[in-house]
């Protein structure tokens, strides 16, 4: 579907294709010195959000020329045949990076399935251990769709220091990494969740309102300040007027449109640019691995070829 031609509408897709355009450079130099670059998603149960992503990573990847390759699992598994599944990939020399899609199933603790992913492995950044570089202003592998938001954002031309930001929803993988970058670009960040006792009242203040809950038309105009910058990351499912299914945002865009400067479309905005940051992340793991294999063995191959 074309986009309306309106520069109130921030479109991620030549966000998303100047990324992948650069990967795709980086990922033909490093498979011509021998070391090609493969992204592999773990799935675990059914997830109309999941699916749209995997399929856009499994053309984007393609594209950009990196390997990518869908492990799905019943959503009956148990935690510790998962586990066991993520060690082997960890092991696995030809496995750059690992993606575990979210939600899974309520008796699988996600916390220690990030946590076994191993660092230099984790093109997502939610291992314990990677989140908390992004608390350190290290923002090289950020979370992707945190990433992809204040990449969006940084396309309006805001001055971000000193910006009134507010975050509507804080969950470690979309909203409190948002704070966490936005902070480090200096600008005041407010983040809301379910027991926000005004929502709205934040809102109103915001010059840029992300948006990560997953509840349809959540935000209306009334709650957004004119000429506000409005990011909206939510990706629900749901069946138009036509009879099929669509994929809408948390914003009632329609409305929101007339009170804002800039709105992310939905699809079309943060998306887009949340692959291109994955598989970004891939190349930037790609290369921390490249950097400790020379740092290991790199003298022995040189001694070998003398
Ligand atoms: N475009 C993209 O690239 C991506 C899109 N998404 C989409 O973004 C949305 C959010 O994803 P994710 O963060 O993983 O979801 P979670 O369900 O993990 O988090 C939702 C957050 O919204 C908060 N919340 C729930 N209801 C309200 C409310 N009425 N008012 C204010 N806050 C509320 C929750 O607060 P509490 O925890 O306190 O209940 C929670 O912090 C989903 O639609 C998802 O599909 C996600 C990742 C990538
Ligand atoms: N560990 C994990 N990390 C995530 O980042 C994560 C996740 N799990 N689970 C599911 C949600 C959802 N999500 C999307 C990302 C991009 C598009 C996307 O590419 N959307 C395009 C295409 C839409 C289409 O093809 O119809 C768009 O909005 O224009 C969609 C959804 C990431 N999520």
């Amino acid at each position: 579907m074309a986009l309306p031609d309106d520069s109130r509408y921030l479109k991620g897709g030549p966000v998303a294709q100047r990324i992948i355009a650069a990967v795709r450079e980086d990922a033909a130099i490093a498979r011509a010195e021998g070391f090609p670059p493969k992204l592999v998603s773990i799935t675990v149960g059914d997830t109309a959000a999941v699916d749209v992503y995997v399929r856009n990573q499994r053309a984007k990847a393609e594209l950009a020329g990196i390997g990518f390759e869908e492990r799905r699992f019943a959503a009956d598994i148990t935690a510790g045949e998962l586990e066991a599944a993520i060690h082997g990939l960890n092991a696995d020399p030809r496995v750059t990076g690992i993606i575990i899609q979210r939600p899974v199933p309520a008796h699988i603790p996600i916390k220690t399935l990030q946590g076994a992913v191993h660092p230099l492995k984790d093109v997502e950044g939610m291992h314990p251990a990677s989140i908390g570089n992004i608390v350190y202003n290290q923002l090289d592998l950020a979370p992707c769709t945190a990433a992809a938001s204040v990449e969006l954002l940084k396309e309006t031309g805001l001055e971000l220091k000193g910006l009134e930001v507010v975050i509507v929803g804080h969950s470690e993988i979309v909203g409190k990494p948002i704070a966490f970058l936005l902070m480090s670009e200096g600008a005041t960040v407010t983040v809301c969740h379910h027991m926000t006792r005004s929502v709205a009242a934040h809102a109103r203040r915001a010059d840029a309102l992300f948006v990560a809950v997953g509840k349809a038309r959540l935000i209306k105009a009334d709650m957004v300040k004119p000429g506000a910058a409005v990011i909206d990351i939510g990706i629900n499912s749901e069946i138009g007027p036509d009879g099929q299914s669509r994929i809408v945002g948390d914003v009632d865009a329609d409305s929101v449109k007339e009170v804002a400067s800039w709105i992310t479309p939905v699809p079309g905005g943060v998306g887009p640019i949340t692959v291109a940051i994955l598989l970004r992340n891939t190349m930037v793991a790609l290369n921390r691995q490249r950097a400790l294999y020379n740092a290991t063995y790199g003298v022995a191959d040189k001694l070998a070829a003398e």
